[in-house]
């Protein structure tokens, strides 16, 4: 018998205004809502799905071959996808990667996650755009039965990211100690073999390469978890503080953060050094505020300026909010901006070592060019005259 003009859909997508996009369901059966985005790499699907500032967040992939190399168990960001669900244009092909383990389908159902392939992800782009980040609900059945009404209510009932604090939900449960290096350092870098400065990396959802990078730039990297307080901190002596990335709202995590971080700055002069989260965090903690982007920033193909120098570097982003560059007080200087649409992506406390970026220097995916940043904050450390 021919196979059907239209096989039966077995997975689809809600947006909250009531469109829906059919397709063919891979990975977990089920349901999920959350925030719509999209993310423009073209490589790097398993550290995308894996890195947990994309919790409360269905991923689309603009790129449409995804899924080609497979899943193997060194990409990980952090143990399990952190993402709530992912988007693609073409159903992942058999995967063809000497570094394969499992195929993607295999690796999302094994860890809950569902997926939807066929979709017309230049159209939903669009919509994403067009609409901010919106609220949507993923169902994947290989029956192909969907009550469409129940999940436009759900996706119109999804709170939104606003007001949530997600980091308390991925951060550690225990603090540990990070040994791991780089598997390569980038050219034009020296790998420190030893590790010099004792860093406290505070773990609101931190990328694993964050951690490994910390290690080849020579530091002795503690992670404590999300609620650590100052005293936690100061119990390690540290010669410098990291603040990591992670998901949600950073006015929501900062409730507990942002005393602990002014803590930090009011009562000694060590470096501290955010990504992201944690870039936006220090930000509130100086007096700035952060605001809720539209669509936000996700890809690895965004052009960051260094006021300082006036380089350009192609960065790594993952971001829906954003530190408002207008509310900075003063003694609180805006070091990087973005290219695409002129939004913060860096600041440093005037005379003292304690900055932070928006962007993701880790890469992982994405290019290298941030890595200094890492050795900035080494060098920081070196610099230090213990009080
Ligand atoms: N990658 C991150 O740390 C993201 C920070 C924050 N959750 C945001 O979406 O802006």
């Amino acid at each position: 018998m021919p196979a059907p003009a239209h096989p039966r859909p077995t997975a689809c997508l809600v947006l909250a205004d009531g469109s829906i996009f059919y397709g063919t369901g891979f990975g977990a059966t089920g349901e999920t809502v959350a925030e719509l985005c999209f993310n423009t790499a073209m490589t790097g699907y398993q550290e995308i799905m894996t890195d947990p500032s994309y919790a409360g967040q269905i991923v689309t992939f603009t790129f449409p071959h995804i899924g080609n190399v497979g899943t193997n168990p060194e990409d990980d960001e952090t143990g399990d996808p952190v993402a709530a669900g992912m988007v693609v244009k073409w159903m992942p092909t058999d995967p063809s990667s000497w570094r394969n383990v499992q195929p993607l389908s295999n690796w999302l159902a094994a860890r809950g996650r569902i997926a939807i392939g066929g979709i017309d992800t230049r159209r939903l782009t669009r919509a994403i755009r067009q609409q901010g980040a919106p609220h949507a609900a993923l169902a994947h059945d290989p029956e192909g039965n969907f009550d469409v009404e129940a999940l436009v209510a759900r996706a119109r009932g999804f709170a939104g990211l606003e007001g949530m604090d997600l980091a308390k939900d991925v951060t550690c449960a225990q603090s540990y100690r990070w040994n791991e290096m780089r598997w390569a350092w980038p050219k034009g870098h020296a790998e420190q073999t030893q590790a010099k400065h004792k860093v406290v990396a505070v773990d609101y959802g931190a990328k694993r390469n964050i951690l490994r990078c910390l290690a080849s730039a020579g530091c002795e990297v503690t992670v404590l978890p999300a609620t650590a307080t100052y005293e936690d901190i100061m119990a390690h002596q540290p010669d410098g503080v990291f603040l990591s990335n992670g998901p949600g709202d950073p006015a929501a995590t900062g409730a507990y953060a942002v005393p602990m971080i002014r803590d930090v700055l009011d009562k000694t002069d060590l470096p501290v050094f955010g990504i992201c989260l944690g870039h936006q965090m220090l930000a509130l903690a100086l007096g700035a505020q952060t605001t809720k982007m539209s669509h936000g920033h996700h890809g690895a193909n965004h052009p960051v300026k260094d006021r300082d120098t006036g380089k350009v570097e192609i960065t790594s982003m993952n971001h829906g909010f954003a530190v408002d560059a207008q509310t900075l007080p003063e003694g609180v200087i805006e070091t990087h901006v973005s290219l695409f649409d002129g939004s913060n992506c860096g600041i440093r406390v005037d005379g003292r070592p304690v900055w932070s970026v928006q962007h993701h220097p880790e890469a992982s995916p994405g290019p290298q060019d941030s890595y200094y940043l890492f050795e900035r904050f080494a060098e920081a450390m070196a610099a230090r005259v213990p009080a």
